[in-house]
């Protein structure tokens, strides 16, 4: 039996997506009221279950949604790992936990985070989404997938600002907490200890495991240690369709953080990764080249 003792909220679902996605309006994200729902912490976190919808949730129509290309998800592993302790509703033990969505762009991470949070709060667990305010693609009040799914979130500079962002009570009150584009955070390790080990929190998040170059990217993989389940997606190569495991940037720009999407970015396979950094390698050596030759650039 749930209690909610804020106002209402509700969820919409995506009709055209293999499973359902919502947006929910919670009273966690400020622009929307807060979905504050009392459970016990006893229920283990479902992976990829998604239940269907609560009896008294409505479902207005998604805000946004364009055809989805196929979805090229695949869980390559997952690894569950057993509680090692008992856990009773009002213990103080550590009980949270910490589950980690890897994979390039596109591969499906928001989409899946979006899911799991979904699912978790149709299990009448309170639920919060957090994404990095450099990620300023699609504003800054909704986490949204490449093909538009879309979901209310708090948009923050460091993960340690948000217990104060959202108040201590409603912060205790808590049950899962979702990150999306987690390697923006620095504060990553520590978040996700606290959160989990103090208090309590099933800590969700989704981020880059590499970046352009595939060396690791911010704080993700030093997260691994803490976690109870890795599940790394791959998506499709854009120039011939296999598996997809690494990000390819089309443009000759060489800073790690650089905010995009396909126009600047395109997962792809192995093989051409390696052509794909021959080929900008060498466009690069020209335009240099170039720039050389060049009177007024010089
Ligand atoms: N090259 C692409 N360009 C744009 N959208 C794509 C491309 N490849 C896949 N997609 C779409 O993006 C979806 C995944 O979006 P999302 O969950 O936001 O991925 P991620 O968070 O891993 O970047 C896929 O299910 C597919 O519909
Ligand atoms: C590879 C790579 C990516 N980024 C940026 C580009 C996007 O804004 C995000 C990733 O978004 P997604 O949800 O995973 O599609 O990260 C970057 O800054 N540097 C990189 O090397
Ligand atoms: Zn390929």
């Amino acid at each position: 039996m749930s209690l909610s003792i804020f106002p209402t909220f509700s969820i919409s679902q995506k009709s055209m997506l293999p499973t359902s996605i919502s947006s929910m309006k919670s009273l966690i994200s400020p622009p929307f009221s807060p979905l504050i729902l009392h459970f016990p912490k006893t229920k283990p976190f479902a992976f990829f279950s998604l239940p269907s919808k609560p009896p008294n949730v409505s479902y207005p129509k998604f805000l946004h949604a364009k055809p989805s290309m196929p979805s090229p998800r695949s869980p390559i592993f997952s690894i569950p790992i057993r509680q090692s302790h008992i856990e009773t509703p009002q213990s103080s033990l550590p009980c949270g936990e910490v589950h980690v969505i890897v994979g390039p762009m596109f591969a499906g991470k928001t989409t899946t985070l979006l899911h799991r949070i979904q699912a978790e709060s149709n299990n009448g667990r309170t639920v919060a989404v957090i994404k990095s305010n450099k990620d300023t693609r699609y504003g800054l009040d909704s986490i949204v997938t490449h093909d538009g799914m879309k979901l209310p979130c708090w948009a923050l500079a460091n993960l340690s600002s948000f217990r104060q962002k959202i108040g201590p009570d409603a912060y205790d009150q808590l049950d899962v907490i979702g990150i999306d584009e987690a390697q923006f955070f620095e504060d990553l390790y520590d978040f996700c200890c606290e959160a989990a080990d103090h208090d309590c929190k099933t800590v969700i998040v989704a981020g880059l495991d590499g970046d352009y170059l595939r060396r690791s990217f911010g704080s993700v993989l030093n997260i691994i240690p803490l976690a109870n389940s890795v599940t790394k997606l791959t998506a499709r190569c854009e120039l011939c369709g296999k598996r997809a495991f690494f990000t390819l940037r089309k443009t000759d720009e060489t800073e790690t953080e650089l905010i995009g999407g396909a126009e600047v970015y395109m997962p792809v396979c192995r093989q051409h990764y390696v052509d794909g950094q021959v080929v900008i390698g060498a466009a690069r050596s020209v335009l240099e080249s170039k720039k050389l030759q060049c009177g007024t650039c010089a």
